[in-house]
C-alpha cells in the first residue's frame, strides 16, 4: 500500500506531502498501531509515506492505451486508473458535475483539471497498491501543473503510444461500446484537441527524459512487446 507507514524513524520535512495528513488518521498496520500512534501522540513522530510509482499512459484517441494498459495490469501488478473511465463513472452516478462532464465528452473537450485530479486522487487513496497506471491523462499543461500541485508526485514513466491518424480513427469507429464520443465528427475535435493541447505535454515529458514512445502499429500482442521491457528494466532496477 503506497501511502501505508514505511519508516517511522524519520520526521517529515516537505510541505507538498498532502496524503500525509490523511495517512495519519488510516494507518492501517500492525506496527504503527503499536508503537507508531503512541509516539505520534507525544508529538515526537510523523509518518512518512512510501511513494508511489506512477506511470502516465499518453496517446491519440483509439491508439491503444485501454488495451495494453489491461496487458500492463496484468503482467506487472499495476492498477490501471483511466481518467476517461472516472470521468463516465461521474456522469453514470449523476454527480452535481455530471451533465457539465457528459458535455465536454461530447464536444471533445477537456473536463476542468481539478474534477480529473480530485477523482484521481481519490482512487489513488483508496488503493491498496502502490503502482498507478493513469491512462489519458494528463491531457493538457494545465492538468499536468494540476496534478503535480494537488497529488504532488512526479510521474516515474511516461508511455506515448504513438499511433497514425487513420489507424485511430479506424479503431474509434470500430470499438462498437456505445461511447458518446465514438463519432467522426467529435473524433475530428478530440485528435484536434490531442494535437493542440496534449502534444506539448508529450513534449515534456520527452524533455526531461521520462519519455517512452511506443510504435502502436500491430497486433496487439506485437505492441506489448514494447511496452514489456520498459517495467522489466524498472523491475530490474529495484531489485538490483
Ligand atoms: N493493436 C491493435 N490493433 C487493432 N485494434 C486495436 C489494437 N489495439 C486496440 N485496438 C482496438 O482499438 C479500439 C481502441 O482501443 P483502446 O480503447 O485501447 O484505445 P484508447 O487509446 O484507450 O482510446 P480512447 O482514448 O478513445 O479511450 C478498441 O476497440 C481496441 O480493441
Ligand atoms: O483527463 C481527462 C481524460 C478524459 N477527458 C475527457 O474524456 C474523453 C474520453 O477520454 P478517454 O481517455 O479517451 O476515455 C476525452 O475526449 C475528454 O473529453 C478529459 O477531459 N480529461
Ligand atoms: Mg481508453
Amino acid at each position: 500500500m503506497w501511502r501505508r507507514v514505511v519508516s517511522l524513524s524519520s520526521f517529515i520535512s516537505s510541505s507538498r506531502t498532502s496524503f500525509v495528513a490523511q495517512t495519519a488518521s488510516r494507518l492501517n498496520t500492525c506496527e504503527s498501531l503499536t508503537t507508531g500512534i503512541a509516539q505520534q501522540a507525544k508529538g515526537v513522530i510523523a509518518p512518512k509515506e512510501k511513494t508511489p510509482f506512477i506511470t502516465f499512459v499518453l496517446g491519440g484517441p483509439g491508439s491503444g492505451k485501454g488495451t495494453q494498459c489491461i496487458k500492463i495490469v496484468e503482467t506487472f501488478g499495476f492498477t490501471h486508473l483511466s481518467a476517461g473511465d472516472l470521468l463516465r463513472r461521474e456522469i453514470a452516478s449523476n454527480s452535481a458535475d455530471g451533465a457539465m462532464i457528459l458535455n465536454t465528452i461530447k464536444e471533445g473537450k477537456i473536463v476542468p483539471s481539478q474534477v480529473t485530479v480530485k477523482l484521481i486522487q481519490k482512487d489513488m487513496e483508496s488503493s491498496d497498491n502502490d503502482k498507478f497506471l493513469i491512462d489519458g491523462f494528463p491531457r493538457t499543461e494545465e492538468n499536468r501543473v494540476s496534478f503535480d500541485q494537488i497529488i504532488s508526485v512526479e510521474p516515474n514513466v511516461v508511455l506515448f503510444f504513438d499511433c497514425p491518424e487513420e489507424e485511430m480513427v479506424k479503431r474509434v469507429l470500430n470499438r462498437n461500446q456505445g461511447r458518446v464520443d465514438d463519432n467522426l465528427e467529435t473524433i475530428k475535435k478530440r485528435l484536434q484537441v490531442f494535437e493542440a493541447l496534449s502534444l506539448p505535454v508529450i513534449n515534456y515529458y520527452s524533455q526531461r527524459g521520462k519519455l517512452y514512445t511506443i510504435k502502436a502499429i500491430g497486433t496487439e500482442d506485437e505492441i506489448f512487446e514494447q511496452v514489456r521491457p520498459i517495467f522489466t528494466a524498472f523491475e530490474l532496477h529495484a531489485a538490483g
